[in-house]
């Protein structure tokens, strides 16, 4: 899992060369849709959608409630490209498969990368719809070795050994608290640590007792290393979790969660979730250098 398949600064250039080829749209923001979360796209004006099996060097999705498709258009003025799935590493994608589009939109000339994703509540103030914005985040496999920056660094792209304190941009944080405020949603609204484990498995109760003391708030399978690959090349980034299953922590407790449960919460949650986006994003400040 550690061996490190190689992507060539080139292979990432002509991706981004084929979809300028494509488009005429020159993203500014990037949204990575969670399971369940694809509606995020849907707000986007005048839209050029292209199949992942259609672009040149895109992996391919194989999870339910991950559409596979990459979306350009238009957001409150600014130039959006949504990711309708993104590539989990349990699916059998190496890391740098997994993270591959946001290099890719790095060339494309996108300066802040939106995640989100479906997660599982360690915390106790975190119930099933809440939304918890992301502060920080422990990314597990990466603590043993398997990180998308595994290998010889490619410095056109970012430094060798890139800081990962503050990654969550502090400034989106509380600007998507306030959005919650002014949508009448502030009773939902949570910030927290996410931590990504490689699943694809759900927690035992061994495991989430462990991740609740070690201060855990919600738990999931993605987002760190597309994080990790973001904040190395130099992008802003918000990220966070819809919650849709409380993790069992308690052997009195007869509930298990499924995916199915997961993607009825996110798509009863959605719309919630679209609208607090598309306000950040309208708020952004961007450059607006297109490349
Ligand atoms: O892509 P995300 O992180 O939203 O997906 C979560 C984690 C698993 O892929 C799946 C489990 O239901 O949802
Ligand atoms: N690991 C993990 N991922 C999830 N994604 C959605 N819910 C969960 C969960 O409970 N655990």
């Amino acid at each position: 899992m550690n061996s490190k398949e190689q992507i060539s600064h080139d292979d990432y250039q002509k991706t981004a060369d084929w979809l300028k080829s494509q488009t005429k749209h020159r993203p500014q923001v990037a949204i990575i849709c969670g399971s369940g979360l694809g509606v995020l796209a849907d707000n986007l004006k005048c839209q050029d959608s292209f199949a992942y099996s259609d672009i040149p060097g895109f992996p391919q999705s194989t999870v339910q409630g991950h559409a596979g498709r990459l979306v350009f258009g238009e957001l409150k003025g600014k130039t959006c490209v949504c990711m309708q799935g993104r590539f989990h590493m349990y699916e059998g994608h190496s890391l740098c498969k997994t993270t591959f589009p946001v290099r890719v939109f790095k060339l494309l000339g996108v300066e802040t990368l939106i995640v989100t994703n479906a997660a599982g509540s360690l915390a106790d103030g975190l119930r099933p719809g809440d939304i918890m914005i992301i502060k920080d985040h422990v990314n597990f496999p990466g603590l043993v070795g398997m990180n998308p920056l595994f290998g010889p660094n490619d410095d056109k792209f970012g430094p060798r050994f890139p800081a990962m304190s503050g990654c969550y941009d502090k400034g989106l944080r509380s600007s998507a608290m306030e959005i919650g405020k002014q949508l009448g949603v502030s009773e939902l609204m949570h910030e927290g640590v996410y931590a990504m484990v490689g699943g694809p498995n759900f927690e035992s109760i061994a495991e989430a007792r462990l991740l609740h003391r070690l201060g855990v708030d919600a738990v999931g399978m993605s987002t760190a290393p597309e994080v990790v690959i973001a904040i190395h090349c130099g992008l802003k980034v918000f990220g966070l979790s819809l919650i849709t299953n409380k993790v069992v922590k308690s052997y009195e407790d007869s509930d298990s969660v499924n995916h199915e449960g997961v993607l009825e919460v996110s798509r009863l949650r959605s719309q919630t979730v679209q609208q607090l986006v598309t306000e950040l994003v309208s708020r952004m400040e961007t450059n607006n250098n297109a490349v």
